[in-house]
């Protein structure tokens, strides 16, 4: 397997080289324009500052000679009653447009890139292996789509370009000061470093606290579903309290690193303020004195303690943004962790397309192990040999953890042979197309699985070239039609989680009819009829009769009245297989199969014995 990079490990240039790869630079026309409304808004926040200056000299310092407006017009005291009020209203007009064009342009974008990392995520997700989907959680999985994706729009949303407006008022505010007064603006400057600093310790604090926060939301999702899952279990054993409790404290330590998050950013912005009052107090005393000496001007000194205010807003913004953003590049990174996981079961570059026609299955020699292999632990198959010719049924026995739920599990390659080969019509499954191999096969399983959809797109399931002819008549097949029009809106009848319960017979059929209509020539059965009552096993027997006609049929099966018309029962035991035959030569040879039928029939099953 293709390890990701641990998530802490991206360097942060990396990481945003990616984001701009994957994500910003399909929109650079929009990025760019965001960024220029943006830098608009900056700017003109300190131009409105900057009019303080001729405000404050032209409004309230009487006889102090023709005002200059932006260094380029010449004012007289009654032209600056009128024009100052109107720039400043003009001025503000066009920031607020750049700066709504702004936010417009970037939450856009923003939830653009939540919706495409969210479906990106869901790829990656449903085309992983089974064998890493089955070792984590799905909480863990929807945590990280609904989450993690959010955290980085906000940190792209708040972040980049809110940056970008803070950062800009912040530099033009700075070169403002620099403009009015060299030796002011250098005092300023002395709070800087200060203020570096505290972002690098506040920055520490939130991702750690972001990380232990992703941790727990993922473990809280987890918890939840699995609550809902066992539901029953949980109501049977009296277990609501104990479970909420555990839930409870899930929550509480989700909150500890969230709480702990949130005051590393509300410290962070006061702290940076405490600095930027610290600068202002050494800055009126510098243009105090400097004013005593009657080197400024009042209308000077009231704008640069604007600009000075102004720039510790922004400052303090940014501070915030910090945080935001570092939350954010935290969630980045285990995002791209995920979807850099390769699944190992994969097309070979020249795989090919299986001829139309009938197909023969063969297990060549086949071992197989979940681990890699360790000294002493026997692996789950050991040199397993199967044959099943086109039209053949054969059945897997044998005890618990015998190897029979694998067998079935190697044939569409939800996991690949760790030795030997499964060949269709000769050829390794391995040098199929992948979707042409599981085309091939249809499935049909204990416990089937409906979507939340009517029971006809359930039958056609993903098929769009199917009539409502042809799913009727793959119902009447599986023997589902009788009881689907009694539904109350019959095929439109929704079920899956939030639609019509059916019973476990009924689900069986709509599964069988799915494989009906489905009509490829491998069918893998997992104990299909282990679940159902004595009539409702009748009806899906025979559907399944009629289903098997023609194929090639690997079947499971416990109870062993249903295997006793297979071509061949091969029985396993712990990963090999023991025995292999007819029925009547496997009772015949009195080993385990025989052994089995036996207890089967003391279990009130038909004696295979008397049956046979
Ligand atoms: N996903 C998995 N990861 C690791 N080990 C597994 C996994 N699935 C099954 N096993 C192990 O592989 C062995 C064979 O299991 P398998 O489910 O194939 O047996 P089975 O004959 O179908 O059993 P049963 O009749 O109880 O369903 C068992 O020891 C089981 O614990």
């Amino acid at each position: 397997m293709t390890v990701p990079a641990a998530p802490e490990s991206l360097p942060l240039r990396a990481l945003l080289g990616r984001i701009w790869r994957d994500y910003l630079s399909r929109n650079k026309l929009a990025l760019v324009t965001a960024m220029i409304c943006a830098g608009v808004a900056g700017a003109l926040s300190a131009v409105l500052l900057g009019l303080l200056e001729p405000a404050v000299n032209g409004l309230f310092v009487p006889g102090g000679g023709p005002v200059r407006l932006f260094n380029m017009v010449s004012l007289n005291d009654a032209q600056a009653l009128a024009w100052i009020p109107v720039t400043i209203v003009a001025v503000a007009m066009v920031r607020t447009f750049a700066s709504a064009g702004q936010s417009a342009l970037i939450n856009r974008l923003g939830h653009g890139i939540v919706g495409d990392i969210q479906v990106r995520l869901f790829a990656a997700m449903i085309r992983a292996d089974l064998a890493r989907l089955r070792a984590q959680h799905s909480g863990a999985f929807v945590s990280t789509v609904l989450y993690d994706a959010n955290l980085v729009r906000e940190a792209f949303t708040s972040g980049v370009v809110n940056y970008t407006q803070h950062g800009l008022t912040l530099i033009a505010v700075i070169l403002y000061m620099f403009w009015i007064d060299w030796k002011l603006a250098m005092v300023v400057m002395l709070g800087i470093p200060a203020v570096a600093l505290i972002l690098r310790r506040f920055g520490r604090k939130t991702r750690k606290a972001a990380r232990g926060a992703m941790a727990e939301s993922e473990a809280l999702s987890t918890a939840l579903m699995e609550n809902l899952d066992g539901v029953r279990l949980i109501k049977i054993e009296n277990r609501e309290a104990a479970e909420e409790a555990r839930v409870a404290q899930v929550v509480a330590r989700r909150q500890r690193h969230v709480i702990k998050g949130a005051n590393a950013r509300a410290f962070a912005g006061p702290a940076s303020d405490l600095v930027a009052y610290s600068v202002v107090a050494a800055v009126m005393a510098y243009a105090g004195w400097q004013a005593q000496q009657g080197v400024m001007d009042v209308g000077e000194f009231a704008a640069f303690i604007g600009m000075l205010l102004a720039a510790g807003q922004s400052l303090r913004q940014v501070t915030n943004l910090a945080t935001v953003m570092s939350e954010g590049l935290t969630a980045a990174r285990r995002l791209f962790a995920a979807l850099d996981i390769q699944p190992e079961i994969r097309e070979a570059s020249h795989a090919a397309a299986l001829p139309p026609g009938p197909v023969e299955v063969v297990l060549d020699d086949v071992s197989f192990a979940y681990a890699p292999s360790r000294e002493g632990v026997a692996p789950t198959l050991d040199h397993v040999a199967i044959h099943i010719a086109p039209g053949e049924t054969v059945a897997l026995v044998g005890p618990s953890g015998g190897g029979k739920s694998t067998i079935l599990s190697l044939l569409p390659r939800f996991y690949d042979v760790t030795g030997g080969a499964v060949r269709l019509n000769g050829v390794d499954i391995r040098d199929l197309q992948l979707p042409d191999l599981r085309d091939h096969i249809a499935l049909v399983t204990q416990e089937p699985f409906l979507f939340d959809d009517t029971i006809a797109a359930n039958i056609a399931y993903g098929r769009t070239d199917v009539s409502q002819d042809q799913i009727e008549a793959a119902a009447r097949a599986a023997a589902a039609h009788d009881f689907i029009v009694g539904l109350p809106d019959g095929y439109d009848t929704r079920a899956g989680e939030a639609g019509v319960r059916l019973s476990g017979g009924q689900r069986q059929r709509i599964a069988i009819a799915r494989a009906f209509l489905k009509d490829a020539p491998v069918l893998l059965l997992d104990e299909a009829t282990s679940a159902l009552d004595t009539e409702s096993e009748a009806l899906v027997q025979a559907a399944l009769e009629r289903l098997m006609q023609g194929r090639a049929t690997l079947m499971i099966a416990h109870r062993l009245s249903t295997v006793r018309n297979a071509d061949r029962i091969y029985v396993l035991d712990g990963g090999r297989v023991v025995e292999q035959g007819a029925h009547d030569d496997l009772v015949a040879q009195g080993g385990l199969y025989a052994r089995l039928a036996r207890q089967q029939s003391l279990d009130g099953a038909p004696s295979l014995e008397t049956v046979a």
